[in-house]
């Protein structure tokens, strides 16, 4: 169901000029924030272009930063006015526009959202609703919600989601990309049209249609699932717990088991033939292997290209970077050793970002979040069919990472004990995380060419991790890089 949404007369507005906001101020603002991915990026300016629509009292826009020699990015930025006291969070629009503030982070503006999802308008406005027939009485519940439990999440992500009281979640798109966004689509298509319950029913959205004709989503309003917190969170916290000899006395997520099944049980459901193209699976043949691979092997390449930029930065990663650098060749040379014949299988649609942030526990049961794929990626390829190996292989860096921060928190108390007992933790899990995804998708972990594309995508998200690592949190750069030397060591790439 579409319904168009127009600025009615006399709305109220946030009553500044918005374009008037200065360059200088619009960089210093998004380098504060989380979902701003042009941090370490040189800037040549940022403006702020209006929508034209309203909701609420909020000025509608995009952020549009200009990245020398790189791509415009484009942010959702509705601004209201800052509450009082709020100086240290708010941008500051000089003396004609005063200080203004993120209205994705503002309860009024976010019931206002809500109230037009659940109710629609009239046409001509830039902003069209999109809803689910089959919630619409779930989403009217959620627009009774009052503004005093409509509460900002914490813990902002790549994205800004708001609690809407204890039955809807609202999520709004902060780096915007044209065309359809995944998310809304695997949602929609997981929970209405395959029978998988374990990711949250989608209840309608809000897309922003350009006048030059381009669209994008840019908040949509999801059920909220009750949890005891991500994956993440739970599996860190057990581990910790397990590694300082702590007794735990809550049930115990079996991280392993569960989401090896669950995430088959998601893989299975999205390798279903439906008739829509968008989502019917295709075979994993020799040419869509080649660029697979070809994909991989550019972006090893251009992540080792910032690790070296790195270098100076860490010193104390000196001796595994330069280690890497040294192999680039037969790095490349490992990719380039696939063969044709080693094509197999079927490439569906996939989660495209999964590690155990993505999860949430539920009991002692796993929900899966978050379909956006990975933020840095232009939609097409994020919508693109692709092995569900690769998310297997983003769980398995996840449980890395996370032996990893254990072991961090535990601090000076983490001596050799706890390093073995953290990796034996992981190579535990992971195994038994391999065996019940194998029985749950029907996918076949026996194959010598499985397991070895399975390493090209733990190889590949590992890659994606250090230059993440090295844009967003330098301190963890650690991580993927020996999560890179020693599965080459493994495999005898790096010796
Ligand atoms: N449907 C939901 N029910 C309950 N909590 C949710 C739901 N969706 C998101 N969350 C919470 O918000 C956090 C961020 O959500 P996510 O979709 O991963 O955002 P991002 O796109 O910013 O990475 C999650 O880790 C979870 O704590
Ligand atoms: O914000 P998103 O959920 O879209 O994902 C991005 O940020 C993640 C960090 O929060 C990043 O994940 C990496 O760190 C996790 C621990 O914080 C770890 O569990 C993951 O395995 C690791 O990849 C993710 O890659 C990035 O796209």
């Amino acid at each position: 169901m579409t319904m168009s949404h127009s600025r009615p007369d006399g709305a109220p507005s946030a009553g500044f000029d918005a374009a008037s906001v200065p360059s200088s101020a619009l960089v210093e603002f998004a380098g504060r924030q989380r979902w701003y991915a042009g941090r370490s990026e040189r800037v040549s300016n940022a403006r702020f272009e209006a929508i034209e629509d309203s909701i609420g009292a909020a000025e509608l826009g995009e952020l549009v930063v200009h990245v020398e020699d790189g791509e415009t990015q484009r942010y959702f930025l509705p601004l209201v006015r800052a509450a009082e006291g709020a100086a240290a969070t708010s941008l500051d629009a000089g003396p004609a526009g005063g200080l203004l503030a993120d209205g994705a982070r503002d309860p009024a503006f976010a019931a206002a959202v809500v109230a037009l999802l659940a109710k629609g308008e009239g046409e001509g406005g830039a902003l069209v609703v999109h809803r689910s027939r089959a919630t619409a009485d779930r989403l009217a519940a959620v627009a009774d919600v009052p503004t005093s439990d409509i509460k900002v999440l914490s813990g902002e992500q790549s994205n800004t989601s708001v609690g809407v009281g204890q039955l809807g979640i609202l999520k709004f798109y902060r780096r915007l990309r044209d065309g359809e966004q995944p998310e809304l689509e695997v949602t929609a298509f997981l929970t209405d049209r395959s029978g998988f319950t374990n990711a949250p029913a989608l209840f309608a959205w809000l897309e922003l249609r350009r006048p030059d004709g381009s669209h994008t989503a840019v908040a949509a309003l999801f059920e909220r699932v009750a949890n005891r917190g991500d994956a993440w969170g739970v599996v860190t916290d057990d581990l910790v717990a397990d590694l300082s000899g702590s007794q735990i006395t809550h049930e115990r997520f079996d991280a392993g088991a569960t989401l090896g099944r669950r995430t088959g049980e998601m893989h299975a459901a999205l390798a279903r033939k439906t008739g829509d193209a968008a989502f019917d699976p295709e075979p994993l043949d020799a040419a869509s292997l080649g660029r697979i691979i070809a994909e991989a092997r550019t972006e090893a390449g251009e992540a080792l290209d910032v690790l070296a930029r790195e270098a100076e930065r860490s010193p104390e990663l000196k001796g595994e970077i330069d280690r890497l650098l040294a192999a680039r060749g037969e790095i490349d040379g490992w990719f380039a050793g696939f063969s044709a014949d080693e094509a197999g299988g079927w490439r569906t649609r996939i989660h495209g970002d999964y590690h155990l942030g993505q999860v949430l526990v539920s009991g002692a049961d796993a929900v899966i979040l978050d379909f956006e794929g990975e933020p840095g990626r232009p939609l097409a390829e994020r919508r693109a069919k692709t092995s569900p190996l690769r998310d297997v292989a983003g769980m398995l860096r996840s449980f890395d990472y996370a032996a990893f921060a254990a072991r961090d928190r535990l601090g000076s108390d983490a001596g050799e004990a706890a390093r073995a007992a953290s990796d034996a933790w992981r190579e535990r899990t992971s195994a038994e995380f391999l065996k019940a995804w194998e029985a749950a998708s029907g996918v076949s972990l026996s194959s010598a060419a499985n397991m070895k594309l399975l390493d090209l995508f733990v190889l590949q998200k590992a890659f994606y991790e250090l230059r993440y690592e090295a844009a967003m949190r330098p301190a963890w750069l650690s991580i993927p890089l020996r999560g890179i030397v020693s599965l080459l060591e493994k495999r005898q790439v790096l010796r």
